[in-house]
């Protein structure tokens, strides 16, 4: 599977037409068309006929463009995901998720001749319980692909409050981070609401990238450049990863499981998570 960047994904509601077309144009990883939460109960047909013209016509480059359907349970869901089948969408990010069978699910109502991607979002109770169940599905679902954090959800159901340093919703955000990873899935962080608060925003994408996300969701242009600049490796770390991406390569240390470099150890394991590093940088 070649390397797809998740730095960063910009929801925008499906309602939007300008934010529809200045996707075309902003330096985001992911698009994320919002038929959910975003539109108003009286605006979802149209934003879904919005979203499926804005699909059509295309124009987004390399940008992975995911739609936000309604949660099978609503009035809209089922309507919304028959939809996008068989349209240039790469992803259909599904909202709610709590169980491994929402997943199967949602590739039941995408057919046997998708082509999409499935993602889910985790932002209930019952899906951090469930996380692990959530991620095996991918085993029976190939193209099960992504986990995305809902913050604001868990904060509604649960109660607990969204602060500076996220304190309450670390372990919720560990145990989505590790089950997701077990089963082999991409896993995004959930938005930062506070548009006016740059290095607050800064600080919640280091956590999220010291945590292991593989980026994290955003809801405004301007948190896109910081996003990207977070979720990247630096020059320092790309200096280091170049020097021990072949360093087991080398004659003298083939036979060697370990190596001391510049004061610091560094296995086969090291030289192999160096290589992803730069994978990242070199996709083009
Ligand atoms: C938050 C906003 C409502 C702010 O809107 P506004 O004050 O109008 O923004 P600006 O005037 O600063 O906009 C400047 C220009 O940028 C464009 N713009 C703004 N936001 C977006 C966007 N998200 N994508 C694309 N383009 C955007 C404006 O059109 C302006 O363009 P121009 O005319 O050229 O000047 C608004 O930013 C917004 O709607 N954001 C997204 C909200 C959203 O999608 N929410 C749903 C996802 S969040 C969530 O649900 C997470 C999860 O489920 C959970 O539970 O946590
Ligand atoms: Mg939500």
């Amino acid at each position: 599977m070649p390397f797809r960047p998740r730095r960063s994904a910009l929801y925008m509601p499906g309602s939007n037409p300008r934010a529809l077309e200045k996707a075309r144009s902003l330096p985001a990883d992911v698009v994320i068309l919002d038929l959910e939460d975003s539109v108003a109960p009286d605006e979802k047909a149209k934003a879904r006929d919005s979203v499926l013209r804005a699909v059509a016509e295309g124009g987004f480059g390399t940008r992975e463009v995911v739609v936000r359907v309604n949660g099978l349970d609503t009035p809209w869901g089922k309507e919304d995901l028959a939809a996008f089948v068989g349209t240039q969408a790469d992803a259909v990010l599904v909202p709610k998720v709590s169980s491994r069978a929402d997943v199967v699910a949602v590739q039941a109502g995408l057919g046997a001749g998708r082509s999409m991607a499935i993602w889910a979002m985790m932002e209930t109770p019952q899906a951090i319980l469930a996380a692990a169940e959530i991620a095996s599905a991918r085993a029976e679902v190939p193209g099960f692909a992504a986990m995305v954090m809902g913050t604001n959800d868990l904060a509604k159901e649960t109660r607990a409050t969204l602060l500076p340093g996220r304190r309450a919703f670390q372990p919720w955000l560990a145990t989505c981070l590790i089950a997701a990873r077990s089963s082999g899935l991409d896993i995004i962080d959930g938005v930062f609401n506070d548009l006016e608060d740059a290095a607050g925003f800064e600080a919640e994408c280091r956590q999220g990238r010291e945590m292991g996300f593989d980026g994290k969701t955003l809801i405004h242009p301007r948190q896109i450049e910081p996003c990207n600049q977070v979720f990247s490796p630096g020059p320092d770390e790309l200096a280091w990863a170049e020097r021990i991406a072949h360093l087991f390569d080398l004659p003298e240390n083939q036979s060697l499981g370990v190596v001391r470099l510049e004061g610091r150890m560094v296995e086969r394991l090291h030289a192999e998570m160096a290589q992803r590093m730069l994978a990242t940088v070199t996709r083009g």
